[in-house]
């Protein structure tokens, strides 16, 4: 870890990372495509609407129906799931939201905008100014026309893209594949989460079942390995070596700051990667190491402490999964928060402050004893980002677990 830091804050050492990496470019069609990213534009393979449909229940009407104190008779029924019956001179036809407008009509009347007697129907006063040409119709192609484009390669698919593409027939969406990960956590003193009996001297992994839970979250990943790896030069370069051969993210955890046994970043430079940063002006992770191999590959090495680790992986390491795994706008958007007490103490680095937002929108800090505490961190729903030398309340970026 050498001083100064090699950049001012988390965003410019992410972005100089993320011009090193190469991007998923292996695409297949998938059902299972819920949180992956788009390989192929989406294009409307039929007008969106597919006709002139009413937007409401109400009375397909010409503007010449349109007067107050007389009966209109109604002719017939357009209803959603069949062809509209044809208009009538001087008579309006029912139809109902999503049916699709006979030819000739010029407006829709909902409605409650009527009185409706047996077999006519009268218009209120009110809706008679209010009614123009085109009222309560939706035309054909006004969301899309058939052809156009309607969603870009590198989007993520959300439930709502999801609902656009069932829309449009696409039910196997061509996607980027998967990005691979490793997860390799490092010490001699942790052990499995499932062990009863410790030592004063061991701990459980936190780490690994932080990381691989938050990668669980996104379905643009996939751990590939998870791997514990003891404090020894041999093991830990063969399970990177391993790792990475197959792998397009190594995250590993511990073993990165200035110990005796913090082999990681040696083991990184032997395997001839280019280490981007090893040290940023940042609370905690203060040790973080970022590289990047020569064919483009990610390696993260978080600072052991889980509240680092934790923070660190979602600071870091989610935005480059999402630019590997090709997504457009890759980079965090976090809402901004305030604060509702001032952090207590003003430090030279960017702090990023466990946190919980409050019934008001607002947030409130969670009380830590420092980068070790899992207690604090099992508590909060996310952090806050604070700028260096800053005791104010914000409003300040929040990041959400
Ligand atoms: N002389 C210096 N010492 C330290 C510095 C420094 O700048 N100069 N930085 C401190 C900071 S900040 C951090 S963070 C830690 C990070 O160190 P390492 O990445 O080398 O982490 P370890 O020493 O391996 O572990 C730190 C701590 O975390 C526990 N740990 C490790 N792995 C796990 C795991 N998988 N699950 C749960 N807990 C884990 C470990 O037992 C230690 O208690 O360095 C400071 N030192
Ligand atoms: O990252 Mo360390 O956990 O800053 O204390």
């Amino acid at each position: 870890m050498k001083q100064p830091f090699p950049f001012t804050d988390p965003d410019t050492a992410i972005a100089a990372l993320a011009e090193r990496l190469s991007v998923v470019r292996d695409t297949e069609h998938a059902t299972d495509h819920v949180g992956r990213i788009l390989a192929e534009p989406l294009v409307a393979d039929r007008d969106s609407p597919a006709a002139d449909v009413s937007a409401m229940d109400g009375y397909a009407i010409r503007m010449s129906d349109l007067q107050s104190d007389a009966d209109v008779p109604v002719s017939g029924i357009s209803q959603a799931g069949a062809a509209p019956p044809a208009m009538v001179d001087g008579q309006v036809v029912r139809i109902f939201t999503g049916a699709i407008i006979p030819d000739g009509c010029e407006a829709v009347v909902k409605r409650e905008d009527t009185e409706e007697l047996d077999a006519s129907i009268r218009f209120l006063p009110a809706p008679i100014d209010a009614t123009v040409p085109g009222s309560h119709i939706r035309r054909r192609g006004e969301n899309a026309p058939i052809g156009s484009s309607v969603l870009d390669v590198g989007t993520e698919i959300t439930p709502a893209v999801v609902a656009a593409l069932a829309n449009f027939g696409c039910t196997a969406p061509e996607c980027y594949r998967r990005v691979k990960v490793a997860v390799l956590t490092t010490g001699d003193e942790v052990v499995d989460p499932a062990t009863r009996q410790l030592e004063p001297w061991q701990l459980r992994n936190s780490n690994r079942s932080a990381v691989q839970a938050m990668l669980h979250q996104h379905a643009l990943a996939t751990v590939d390995t998870a791997e514990h790896v003891k404090d020894d030069r041999d093991s830990l370069q063969a399970s990177l070596a391993a790792a990475i051969a197959v792998c397009d993210v190594v995250v590993m955890t511990g073993g990165v700051s200035m110990g005796d046994y913090d082999y990681v970043p040696e083991t990184i430079e032997q395997l001839g990667a280019e280490i981007v940063f090893h040290g940023l002006p940042i609370r905690p992770g203060k040790p973080i190491l970022g590289a990047a191999t020569q064919d483009g590959k990610l390696i993260v090495g978080l600072p052991g402490n889980p509240v680092s680790a934790t923070i660190n992986c979602h600071r870091f390491v989610l935005p480059l999964l999402r630019r590997i795994a090709g997504k457009q706008t890759w980079a965090d958007k976090p809402a901004l928060v305030t604060l509702d007490q001032p952090p207590q103490k003003a430090i030279p680095l960017h702090a990023m402050l466990l946190a919980r937002t409050t019934a008001t929108g607002a947030a409130e800090l969670v009380p830590a004893k420092g980068s070790g505490d899992l207690v604090a961190l099992g508590r909060s729903d996310g952090y806050v980002a604070v700028p260096p030398m800053t005791t104010t309340t914000g409003p300040w970026p929040m990041f959400g677990w």
